[in-house]
């Protein structure tokens, strides 16, 4: 494998329950996804996306298989092995920003840089996504853009070297959305994170490196893109 590869599977299988109750999520999915790209998969409900998605991110395991991240093999990880690979490489942000609502935008950050290798500083990164000015405002007093930026912030305060988002703009208006892509690219530029974007809005392909097409459970195209659009140049 090319040490620029981030991840790689092969045969990679999930089969929910069994017996007549089986649910066949992915049918032996052959991928391989470069550093430093972002990739967007789309894809009919129900296709295998989040499944993909969780089993490349360490929160599930396939049934049969192999998933590579760089020359890590996931699947022969112990449990405790997939934790440490979650917390030292992967941020996550999710649709619905899973904040604490207790805690300020700034402790909720403190969250992860806490158990972090080489963290930023919460504030540097909650400057990054633009709201320095926001630090000390908790999760109620933030619009859903401004919280899914705190949910951005929080998975990049550890220098994830991939970032996994799963319907990121699946909750916001059109100008909020595209705000919020503008931030994973630019952390995408930045700090030269991998970015894999789950996501409904086809119209988000414009902005990746690659998109992955998947149909019932395997992937049916993968497209290049020669020249991407700013997401201010997405339409909606
Ligand atoms: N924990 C589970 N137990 C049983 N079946 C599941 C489970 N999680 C997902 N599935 C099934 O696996 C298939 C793939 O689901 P998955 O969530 O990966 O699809 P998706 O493409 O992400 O869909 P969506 O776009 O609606 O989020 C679906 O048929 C789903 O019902």
């Amino acid at each position: 494998m090319q040490s620029s590869t981030a991840f790689r599977t092969s045969g990679l299988t999930k089969v929910y329950g069994s017996g007549h109750s089986a649910v066949h999520a992915l049918r032996g999915v052959d991928l391989e996804i470069p550093s430093g790209d972002i990739v967007v998969l789309l894809g009919p409900s129900g296709s295998g996306k989040s499944t993909l998605l969780n089993i490349i991110g360490g929160l599930d395991r396939g049934t049969k298989g192999e998933v590579y991240f760089r020359d890590h093999c996931l699947s022969d990880m112990s449990d405790a092995q997939l934790t440490r690979y979650r917390r030292d490489h992967v941020g996550f942000v999710f649709q619905f920003y899973n904040l604490m609502p207790s805690l300020t935008a700034r402790e909720n950050v403190e969250l992860v840089t806490e158990i972090a290798a080489d963290p930023m500083d919460p504030d540097e990164a909650l400057a990054l996504v633009g709201l320095r000015e926001r630090v000390d405002h908790f999760p109620a007093q933030l619009s859903g853009g401004e919280q899914q930026r705190v949910a951005i912030a929080r998975a990049i305060a550890k220098r994830p070297e991939v970032l996994f988002c799963d319907e990121p703009t699946g909750a916001l208006d059109s100008e909020t959305g595209r705000a919020v892509l503008q931030v994973l690219r630019d952390v995408n530029a930045e700090m030269g994170s991998t970015i894999l974007m789950v996501t409904h809005n086809a119209n988000t392909a414009a902005m990746a490196d690659r998109v992955i097409y998947f149909a019932d459970g395997g992937i049916r195209k993968v497209v290049e893109n020669r020249e991407k659009l700013s997401p201010s140049e997405i339409h909606w």
